[in-house]
């Protein structure tokens, strides 16, 4: 059986030189290199997650892999179809979900999934038009118009509109940025209930906690490389430990005075610092440290190591990702 999803060496390169892309200083004469040589594998039936912080590459992979932008070198299929040779079939074989709200604001919802399903030569659809709404809990708006509804609900519908011809790979690009809690149940129980009837899912997401509880496997994305691939399973052995978060009194994390102390450090938000344990021994060790440094704390808490962590982790032992940390920093 064909990989779900295969991306071979695959490189883009955005040519350089719009006015406004200057102005904001991301030209050189090459062009902007946001893809450099990634391949990965997506089996049948895998929950896949693609992670990476912003312009990591994400989304210029999906849209190659939506046949929505060309990759400058290596090549991409869906289902054993060459994305540009096969792009029919390639296309058919792939539900997308974008990043943005965008739609047609002179339809209802139910007359939108029609159209869609027009796309795909499908006629009669609505049997599974109606259980999608259903799954997806916009029976109430199935004949409410498009610009009526409010931007979850919105979201909902770019999700039937994906589902409607039953693709075997189905592509979320950041489906809950700035959704609601019961959206992303909603959208969840239907995405996993639809992976466990066999059909390959793909998301790429900020939110480390949700590709830790539904992805089989991951690859993390840094500067337009792939800087880890692996099981979620096995990313979370690779940090072990645990994780030891400080709420910082007046005067913050006394950064500087020692360098073994700093060195723990994976995060800092404000006032709130998280330090790698390789044991939860080391906790008073740590924080006699810190008062020893000048540090006041005000609270702590210990937590088992996470996805978060093994993301961190892997951004700074990666020495062209630390160079890329660096340079955003
Ligand atoms: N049309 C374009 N022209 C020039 N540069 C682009 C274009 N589209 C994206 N880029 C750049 O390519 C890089 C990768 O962008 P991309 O949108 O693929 O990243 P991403 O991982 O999806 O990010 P985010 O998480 O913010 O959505 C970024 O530096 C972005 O600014």
């Amino acid at each position: 059986m064909p990989s779900a999803v295969r991306i071979e060496h695959v490189s883009k390169t955005y040519p350089a030189a719009t006015s406004w892309w200057k102005r904001v200083g991301g030209a050189s004469k090459e062009g902007f290199r946001a893809l450099n040589d990634v391949s990965l594998d997506v089996a049948p039936g895998e929950f896949f997650g693609l992670l990476g912080p912003n312009g990591a590459g994400k989304t210029s992979l999906i849209s190659i892999l939506a046949g929505l932008a060309r990759a400058s070198s290596g090549k991409v299929s869906v289902c054993g179809y060459d994305v540009v040779d096969q792009f029919r079939e390639a296309r058919r074989s792939l539900g997308v979900v974008p990043q943005e709200l965008v739609f047609d604001p002179f339809f209802t919802v139910r007359e939108a999934l029609r159209i869609q399903s027009g796309y795909f030569g499908l006629r009669n659809n609505d049997a599974w038009i109606d259980e999608i709404l259903e799954n997806l809990g916009l029976t109430s708006k199935a004949d409410t118009n498009m610009r009526a509804l409010s931007g979850g609900m919105k979201r909902r519908v770019l999700v039937a509109q994906a589902l409607v011809h039953r693709p075997p790979v189905i592509v979320l690009d950041e489906p809950t940025a700035g959704v609601d809690v019961d959206l992303r149940r909603t959208l969840w129980q239907f995405i996993s209930r639809l992976n466990r009837e066999g059909h390959t899912i793909l998301l790429t997401t900020h939110y480390l906690e949700e590709a830790e509880e539904l992805c089989h496997r991951i690859a993390m994305l840094k500067g337009g490389r792939v800087v880890a691939l692996d099981t979620t399973r096995a990313l979370l052995a690779r940090v072990g430990g645990s994780r030891l978060v400080l709420h910082m009194g007046a005067g913050g994390w006394p950064a500087g005075r020692n360098p073994l102390l700093d060195d723990r450090v994976v995060d800092v938000q404000g006032p709130r610092v998280a330090l790698r344990l390789e044991a939860s021994l080391e906790v008073e060790e740590v924080l006699a440290q810190v008062r020893a440094a000048g540090g006041v704390v005000e609270g702590i808490e210990v937590l088992p190591a996470d996805l978060e962590d093994a993301f961190l982790n892997i951004m700074h032992d990666d020495p062209v990702a630390a160079a890329v940390l660096k340079e955003a920093a």
